[in-house]
């Protein structure tokens, strides 16, 4: 007997995948989505049950219409009295409302409701943040400062006026005045004056997916953005020339499609790392004469890390040397199973080229959208988010703003991160002006006082002097989360969290020189999850830290362990910047032994190392008795004579040990700085090339506490 799926069902009885899922679940039918297959009978079964629906609803329709004839002219009797008393039934149910928001606001923030309580009857109860200067503290308390410093030089704390002091120690010595004290917990200015809040289910509506393209270079990422434009966006439409804002919109079947238009995991990644979560799916290109590569499995990673569906373009099919077959038996071995593999991951044949299989493609998409069940409510004042911004010499600052819930209009006060405005005009994606943008539109606005960054919220605010409040509120907070960021989770404070019950999961990637270190690796720190924590490895790949992997693990909150390899230091730079924390290993029983205590509590460290600087192998030379010396230039810190030093080869690792020789010119030398050549030779060592990085490094003691 031969089969149907679920999705090709659908279509043909013109129904949602979901409806005809419900249906079939309801007829004892076992189907997992719409990629399932059912047979024929069954489906005979589904189609004519679903006509006795049809029928049935017919009637009833009938019968209901009957009724409101028959009601019709009763009601508008009635209309007249009802008005009058529907106006103050709302204003009571807006009342009740604004209350229940109130109390589920008091709920989110201990500090609004109690503040709000401080202002209004408790004249001995403070609020203060994490730190508080000692000359607010002392008007906070109304006491002179003097008196206050004195009280703190008696607990020990030496301070002056115009320094801060913990939270603790305020707490300590208000109590001594008999005043209470609490700490506000911050929360976002936007959500403190309610610009956003969740939505009444009854009030979404369907709204277009957005899409991101992933792939390897050169896979053919812009090239299938490309087309797409000319299948599905001027089709039609005389002069319609897309303009770049960074997004665009597709038309299939009637229905829109929003492409971000900045190919590549990276950008994804990076708008997630600050927080925002945009695309619902990605679109992963995998060229059908190159097959799985490693930036294919970064972007699969990177994707499931964010939960986000995938469907796979198998592109250039038109080449002679096109593989499918390899591609979808790669894919599979890296976890990506394809229907025809009996998997659930759609993928479609093209080749951007000659604009085949674009429309199947785009197909899919939607199919895969009504899966999700995306919605948003149009009738509320937008938010958004920055896709990209920058200053035109005409119009000024121009940003583009991805409308996620309600309509944006032209005049709406805006706030964005500590920048606000009014949306003086608006562009779509074809550089057409237009004067409102629902959900899932990718817009143009000027307007804004200052340029805001990719990954910034947008809110529209009720009118302009709260904009502006707010930007001003959210620059001061902004200027304090810079002075006490928080950090990504490391080894170090693992436990602690885990028993503050912070962390249930430990996301851990893995970049390492060879695939036999990544394996060993992955199976034995999979291996320590236990009842409290789960260990994940949301990444593992051959090759050195990226700069992508810095950004997935700022996204994710993970750790990311090296085996053999080093980061560049513009990869280093990144990591301190996100706060992301690495280390790297050449001994795979030290990095499980290290996770493994960490995971315990166990993890003591004693010995910490110190990088002392990097020296880049300018030349080298064969030195009779001697063996190669290397002529290196100190790109950054320093080289000690006495220091550890490791060659580093493309970002890998491939020799640890010491230096024998440190000199300038013929002398013999102690320490050379940064800027300076100087000839080294390493201990036991000579395969030292040109362009290989030496980094030298010491061991320290870390001091008992
Ligand atoms: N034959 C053939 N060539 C293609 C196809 N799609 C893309 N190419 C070629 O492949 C090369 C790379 O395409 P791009 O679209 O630039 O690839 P990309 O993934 O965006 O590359 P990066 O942005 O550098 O990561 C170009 O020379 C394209 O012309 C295709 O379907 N068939």
């Amino acid at each position: 007997m031969s089969k149907i799926r679920v999705y090709q069902l659908a279509k043909k009885m013109e129904i949602s995948s979901k409806e005809l899922i419900d249906k079939l679940l309801e007829l004892g039918i076992d189907v997992h989505n719409h990629m399932s297959s059912i047979e024929d009978g069954d489906a005979l079964i589904v189609e004519e049950y679903l006509a006795e629906d049809k029928v049935q609803d017919e009637e009833v329709v009938e019968e209901i219409d009957k009724n409101d004839k028959s009601k019709e002219s009763l009601v508008d009797t009635f209309n007249a009295l009802e008005d009058q008393e529907d106006v103050v039934s709302e204003r009571k149910a807006n009342k009740k409302n604004r209350k229940k928001k109130k109390n589920a606001g008091n709920k989110r923030s201990k500090f609004k409701g109690e503040n709000e309580l401080v202002e209004s009857t408790n004249s001995e109860e403070i609020m203060i943040g994490d730190t508080i200067l000692v000359s607010d503290f002392a008007s906070k308390l109304n006491k002179s400062p003097a008196e206050i410093i004195m009280k703190l030089m008696n607990l020990g704390v030496m301070a002056t006026l115009n320094q801060d002091i913990d939270f603790a120690v305020a707490k300590t010595l208000a109590e001594d005045y008999g005043v209470e004290i609490n700490q506000e917990v911050r929360i976002d200015a936007a959500e403190r004056f309610d610009l956003d809040f969740e939505d009444d289910p009854k009030d979404l509506l369907p709204r277009a997916p957005i899409v991101t393209v992933m792939g390897h270079v050169d896979h053919g990422k812009t090239s299938l953005l490309d087309a797409i434009r000319d299948t599905a966006v001027t089709t039609g439409e005389a002069g319609g020339i897309t303009q770049h804002i960074g997004a665009s919109e597709a038309i299939i079947n009637d229905q829109k499609i929003v492409f971000l238009d900045t190919p590549g995991h990276e950008a994804f990644t990076s708008l997630r790392a600050r927080g925002t979560k945009v695309t619902d799916i990605a679109i992963l290109v995998v060229a059908a004469d190159d097959g799985v590569m490693p930036q294919t499995i970064e972007a699969i990673d990177h994707a499931k890390a964010a939960g986000v569906p995938i469907i796979i373009a198998i592109n250039k099919i038109d080449k002679p040397n096109a593989n499918q077959d390899r591609v979808k038996q790669e894919l599979s071995e890296k976890g990506v199973l394809i229907e025809e593999w009996g998997g659930d991951v759609i993928s479609v044949p093209v080749s951007a080229k000659n604009r085949e299989g674009i429309e199947q493609l785009l197909e899919m998409v939607l199919l895969v959208s009504e899966m999700l069940e995306l919605k948003a409510n149009p009738n509320r004042k937008a938010v958004g988010t920055i896709i990209e911004a920058k200053t035109d010499v005409g119009k000024g600052t121009v940003a583009t703003v991805l409308v996620e819930k309600g309509t944006l209009n032209i005049g709406d006060p805006v706030v964005v991160g500590s920048t606000y405005g009014r949306v003086r005009a608006m562009y779509n994606f074809k550089g057409k002006k237009i004067k409102l943008a629902g959900p899932a539109t990718a817009v143009e606005v000027t307007g804004l006082n200052d340029i805001p960054q990719a990954g910034d919220r947008f809110y529209v605010a009720n009118d302009d002097k709260q904009a502006r409040l707010i930007a001003e509120k959210r620059q001061i907070e902004l200027r304090e989360e810079n002075l006490n960021e928080t950090k990504h989770i490391s080894l170090e404070d693992l436990f602690d969290k885990i028993k503050e019950g912070e962390l249930k999961e430990l996301n851990i990637i893995i970049k390492a020189d060879v695939h036999g270190s990544i394996e060993a690796l992955k199976g034995s720190l999979l291996k320590l999850s236990n009842e409290e924590v789960k260990v994940n490895i949301i990444h593992a790949n051959i090759g050195t830290i990226t700069e992508s992997d810095i950004l997935l693990a700022s996204a994710s909150n993970a750790i990311i362990l090296g085996f053999n390899v080093r980061p560049s230091s513009a990869v280093q730079r990144k990591a301190e910047k996100e706060k992301v924390n690495y280390k790297t290993y050449q001994i795979i029983y030290e990095a499980i032994k290290d996770v493994q205590e960490a995971l315990t509590g166990m993890l003591d460290p004693v010995f910490r190392e110190v990088v002392l600087g990097k020296i880049q192998v300018r030349e080298t030379f064969k030195v009779p008795n001697i063996g190669v010396i290397c002529g290196g230039y100190v790109l950054e810190g320093k080289v000690v004579r006495n220091a550890n030093v490791r060659i580093v080869r493309d970002g890998i690792i491939i020799h640890d040990g010491k230096i024998s020789s440190l000199r300038r010119f013929k002398d013999d030398v102690k320490e050379v700085a940064t800027g300076y050549e100087c000839g080294i030779g390493i201990e036991k060592y000579n395969d030292i090339k040109i362009n290989d990085e030496i980094e030298a490094y010491i061991i320290e003691e870390i001091p008992r506490k």
